[in-house]
């Protein structure tokens, strides 16, 4: 007979008339029923269908040794209409921080809330990567864009069938298969996905956890859905361990921030520009961003909002509303000292120390990462933004590459993005969750392969590589499967297909390093292109130019600014001078001396910033028509 915990999961989730059609199962045997046994339970309607199946999925994942009890998924006939859930997020994100109804009974036991998690979850891994397919939309049914994307989630693997044609025109079918630490389906539920993902680094954070999840995926793949509920649902279960007596004076501080060029604004303080500093203890400090305490999930859910409404898009030739920045919202758990009693009088100098910085989690919704190839065609700013884009997304792997293998130097100084997030990246409670999201459409095969290859290479170095062999397919029902995850791309091809981009990223480093290459990339932008004019090396060469543009746009303003407070200086020595020569009995020898030697001052500030912008415009102009070319050649 199903426990109490199933009936009152069942109660929650409006299922309760079907609670006598499982009173003669084991808890489990209901965790193991498939969709085809639904109908034997009395379960028919589609959307019963769907709210047992969320249901199951969501008590597995809470269930002690869950990874090992996935049931095969069959595939599931488009539960989740795409259309109706269209800009809807945050009221999708409304149901998803209810508690799940487990954590709704777990909150009524005694051990109660999100501490009496199963231990295998206490300590989380360092990385864990997760691909989760969106369901196919109306419009995309409609338009006959064939589902090609196969999850199956019994052995965590994603096969994705290409159609390709011969040099005879004959079509044939190759298939590509991906193994992860979690691959997720169409109709899994956002809840499932948190308990999958952010879940198990909640308690972390109370250890002085520093942990972040990124969505990664082109544009439209569901990042956003995806991300969107994630930190209101985490919120839920901080503020339930924020009321344990331990944890009374921690708080919870809320920011949020984008990413987009290479410049930083602040979401939740009208965009304003913010600055990255690196202090003395070698700490990335965003400098003026604004934090907001936060007691309540609504308060959370208010502060994604007004961040949602300020986060900037900008066009492109492909997509008018495509996401091209990187969007950060930081919890920070801060210790606040006791409050000082009420009537004593603190003396200067006594102020109570700063609040000390328990945990911090980074949830990170990415630019659509096919924006990175958006550096030839479009406008120079949308060049300039697919640029840092690209060079975003190549740092972040990296980094999370570094922190899966132990490895003692984290490249985090590679892009902005990955510069903000340094402390996500160093020290031994380090935590990264990586969402790579997929389109299941034959019309974006291309960029969803390109995912699941970064998704890939970003576990590739992990230390216990047996895990992560493709393989290990039990055959039985799933038999077709197991086949295609063990056999679709042959290992060597897989090792050699590894190599050679390891080398071309290898090469791409060493060019954005200050160093004499660095140099060469910079004789290169001044002078005409040299040696082999073929697009893909003049592609390779308008990389590094675009590197080094991104990198001296920073500090030419730098620049700029610097000499203007130089000016104003010069300035008030110029009237300081001017009243003294008004005075009477002054020495106009003396006048003319400092005259002249302000004058150079000045005039010498003026040469050097025309220099430098003189530079700059001269890559600006080799740049664009670099872009052209290629351009002209590929079209
Ligand atoms: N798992 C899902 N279930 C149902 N609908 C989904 C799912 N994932 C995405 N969608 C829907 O697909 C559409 C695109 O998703 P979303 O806006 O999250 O994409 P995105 O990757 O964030 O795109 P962009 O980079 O442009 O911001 C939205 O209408 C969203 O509601």
């Amino acid at each position: 007979m199903v426990s109490a915990l199933v009936v009152r999961g069942l109660d929650d989730a409006g299922l309760k008339r079907f609670t006598p059609m499982f009173a003669t199962l084991s808890d489990h045997s209901f965790l193991d029923l498939r969709m085809s046994d639904y109908a034997a339970h009395g379960i028919v309607e589609l959307e019963d269908k769907q709210r047992l199946f969320r249901l199951i999925k969501s008590l597995q994942a809470q269930a002690p040794g869950q990874g090992a009890r996935q049931p095969a998924l069959e595939k599931p006939n488009a539960l989740i209409d795409l259309d109706e859930n269209d800009g809807d997020l945050l009221s999708d994100a409304g149901v998803a921080f209810q508690l799940s109804p487990l954590s709704n009974l777990k909150a009524a036991a005694p051990s109660a809330g999100p501490a009496a998690a199963p231990a295998a979850l206490d300590d989380p891994p360092k990385i864990r990567v997760v691909v989760r397919k969106r369901p196919s939309s109306k419009k995309e049914r409609e338009r006959g864009d064939e589902d090609v994307v196969d999850v199956v989630a019994k052995v965590n693997t994603v096969v994705v069938n290409e159609e390709k044609v011969k040099v005879d025109l004959t079509k044939y079918c190759e298939r590509h298969a991906f193994k992860f630490d979690e691959a997720l389906d169409e109709s899994v539920s956002n809840e499932a996905v948190y308990q999958l993902t952010v879940g198990p680094l909640v308690r972390t954070l109370f250890r002085s956890g520093r942990a972040s999840c990124f969505a990664y995926g082109q544009t439209g793949s569901g990042k956003t859905y995806t991300m969107s509920p994630l930190p209101i649902r985490a919120s839920a279960d901080i503020f339930t361990f924020m009321a344990q007596p331990q944890h009374r004076d921690i708080r919870l501080c809320v920011s949020c921030f984008e990413i987009y060029g290479n410049k930083v604004f602040d979401l939740l303080n009208q965009r304003k520009k913010l600055n990255i500093l690196e202090d003395g203890k070698k700490k990335v400090c965003v400098v003026g961003l604004k934090e907001f305490e936060v007691e309540v999930v609504e308060g959370v859910k208010a502060l994604i909002e007004e961040a949602g409404k300020q986060r900037s898009t900008g066009s492109t030739a492909a997509n008018s509303d495509s996401s091209r920045s990187h969007s950060i919202m930081q919890f920070a758990l801060k210790r606040f000292p006791a409050a000082p009693v009420p009537g004593v009088v603190v003396r200067r100098g006594e102020e109570p120390p700063e609040p000390k910085l328990v945990g911090k989690i980074s949830f990170i919704d990415l630019a659509g990462s096919e924006r990175g190839a958006d550096t030839f065609d479009n406008n120079r700013q949308t060049r300039l933004e697919g640029a840092e884009i690209n060079k975003s997304l190549l740092a972040l792997k990296e980094c999370i590459r570094a922190l899966d293998s132990d490895a003692r130097h984290v490249p985090f100084r590679g892009s902005k993005l990955t510069a903000v997030l340094r402390d996500s990246f160093v020290g031994d409670q380090a935590r990264t969750v990586m969402i790579a999201n997929i389109s299941p459409c034959s019309s974006s095969v291309e960029h969803t392969l390109n995912t699941l290859r970064y998704a890939d290479r970003v576990k590739e170095l992990r230390k216990d590589k047996a895990d992560r062999t493709p393989g290990g397919v039990t055959p039985g029902d799933d038999a077709y499967y197991a086949a295609v995850a063990r056999a679709a791309v042959p290992e060597p091809d897989r090792e050699r297909e590894r190599e050679r981009a390891d080398q071309r990223e290898r090469e791409r480093a060493v060019e954005r390093c200050p160093s004499p290459m660095k140099q060469q990339a910079g004789g290169f932008a001044r002078g005409a292109p040299e040696g082999d004019g073929s697009a893909a090396a003049l592609a390779e060469r308008h990389d590094e130019l675009m590197d080094s543009i991104l990198l001296e746009e920073e500090s030419l303003v730098a620049f700029h600014r610097a000499k203007l407070e130089e000016d104003m200086e010069t300035m008030r020595q110029e009237m300081a001078l001017l009243q003294e020569v008004d005075k009477p009995g002054s020495e106009i020898d003396h006048y003319v001396e400092q005259m002249a030697a302000l004058l150079l001052i000045k005039l010498q500030g003026v040469q050097e910033l025309q220099a430098k912008l003189d530079t700059f415009k001269a890559k600006l102009k080799e740049e664009e028509a670099l872009s052209r070319t290629v351009h002209k050649i590929r079209a």
